[in-house]
């Protein structure tokens, strides 16, 4: 493991510095976790685009007095669900904004109009519904929870996530990207982690970069998510995702990232971070994301052969079948796995209720029936 001091001396790794941290971190992946990559076939459910928060890099939140504010129906949600499941989905990414209806009197119409009073509640129900009439499993994106919040929702969902984003506090001050956002402190959102941890829900979580956060911001980030595992074991997998700029947004002139910075930034994810920990990196926000191999990732996260990524609808998945191609050209096998990693799935696992522990038997077994789980 990398010591912090270390780490924070990558700031500006560059040429063969960067090539030498890249090439010991997919040494620690390949012993780790061998030449195989991961990803997860996915349905995305956003099922409401209204937020309390008006984070400065996001375009699927929509204001509620625009024509395009909703909740999705229930009947919306099941379509959805059946047509991922026939295209061989096996996860339903609940991915949406957070108690919008804390903050408009809009969202609280609509709200009642499904009738309920809280976004959390029919979120648990819709999440209950796909599991009751598909074979999919709901993994919850659904932000900052509290410890009864996650209670309640752990029965419904196979897992859960939430990015950290970064745990600087700068970034709430005005003019940064998480002004007037009450759900992006980094206390409730470590306090998230840690309650998740406390449940034994098996999570995601990850970075946002690129957001104002400074290089050691993104190393004591990573470290803060470290630590929560090494006390409670939870974390599945860390995502180190890029920020893109979108025009209307108040970053809209920010610059993005570059393939360096993402590739020194999973390659550190990869050292600080315990072995069991999946590094995963999204292939739909940067063109040349064959590069990430070799930087120590081992996961491409969800792809969906149906649904657009609503949160960078810009930015198409790529095919399957050339993630699988860019995973072979540098000699690793592409296999799909479900939303809960395989180490949080056994018989009398803790991290899973009774009711899903048989739906997970039961998925396992189509996909070995279907593909022996790996593809190219
Ligand atoms: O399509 C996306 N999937 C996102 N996912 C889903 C991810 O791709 C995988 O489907 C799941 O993590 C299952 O392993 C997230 C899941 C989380 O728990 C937290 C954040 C994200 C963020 C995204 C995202 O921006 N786009
Ligand atoms: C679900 C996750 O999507 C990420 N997210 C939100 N907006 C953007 C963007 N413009 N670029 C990249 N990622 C984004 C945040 O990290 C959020 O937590
Ligand atoms: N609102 C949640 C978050 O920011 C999840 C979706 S973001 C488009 O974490
Ligand atoms: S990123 Fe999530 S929390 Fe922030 S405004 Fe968008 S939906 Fe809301």
């Amino acid at each position: 493991m990398i010591s912090d001091s270390e780490a924070i001396s990558y700031e500006f790794a560059t040429g063969p510095d960067l090539y030498s941290l890249c090439q010991e971190a997919a040494t620690a992946r390949d012993n780790a976790w061998g030449k195989q990559l991961t990803y997860s076939k996915k349905v995305f459910i956003p099922l409401t685009n209204m937020c309390r928060d008006t984070c400065g890099y996001c375009t699927f939140v929509q204001s509620p007095d625009s024509p395009h504010a909703n909740y999705m129906t229930p009947e919306q949600v099941l379509k959805t669900a059946h047509e991922g499941a026939a295209l061989d989905c096996k996860e339903a990414l609940f991915s949406l904004g957070e108690r919008p209806e804390e903050r408009h009197q809009k969202a609280r119409d609509k709200l009642a109009n499904l009738g309920y009073v809280s976004t959390l509640d029919y979120l648990h129900d819709q999440c209950e519904s796909v599991l009751t009439h598909t074979s999919l499993l709901p993994h919850i994106n659904a932000g900052a929870l509290s410890f009864d919040e996650l209670k309640r929702l752990k029965p419904v969902a196979a897992s859960m996530g939430m990015m950290l984003e970064n745990v600087s506090n700068d970034l709430l001050k005005k003019g940064q990207a998480h002004h007037a956002c009450p759900d992006k402190t980094p206390k409730r959102r470590l306090d998230t982690i840690e309650q998740a941890g406390r449940l034994d829900i098996a999570f995601t979580t990850g970075i946002l970069i690129g957001i104002g956060e400074s290089w050691t911001d993104r190393v004591k980030s990573l470290i803060a998510i470290r630590d929560r595992h090494l006390a409670y074991g939870h974390i599945q997998e860390v995502i180190i995702q890029n920020f893109r700029a979108k025009a209307g947004t108040a970053m809209a002139d920010y610059q993005e990232p570059n393939l360096d910075d993402m590739k020194r930034t999973i390659a550190i994810a990869r050292l600080i971070l315990p072995d069991d920990i999946s590094i995963q990196a999204p292939p739909n926000l940067e063109v040349e994301y064959g590069s990430y191999i070799n930087a120590g990732i081992n996961d491409w996260g969800g792809i969906s052969p149906l649904t657009k990524d609503f949160i960078n609808p810009e930015r198409a998945w790529p095919q399957i079948s050339s993630v699988a191609q860019a995973c072979k050209g540098l000699g690793y096998s592409l296999a799909e796995r479900l939303t809960i990693y395989d180490r949080f799935q056994h018989q009398d696992s803790k991290y899973l209720t009774p009711n899903l522990t048989q739906r997970v038997a039961s998925l396992v077994n189509r996909a070995a029936q279907v593909s022996g789980g790996v593809i190219a």
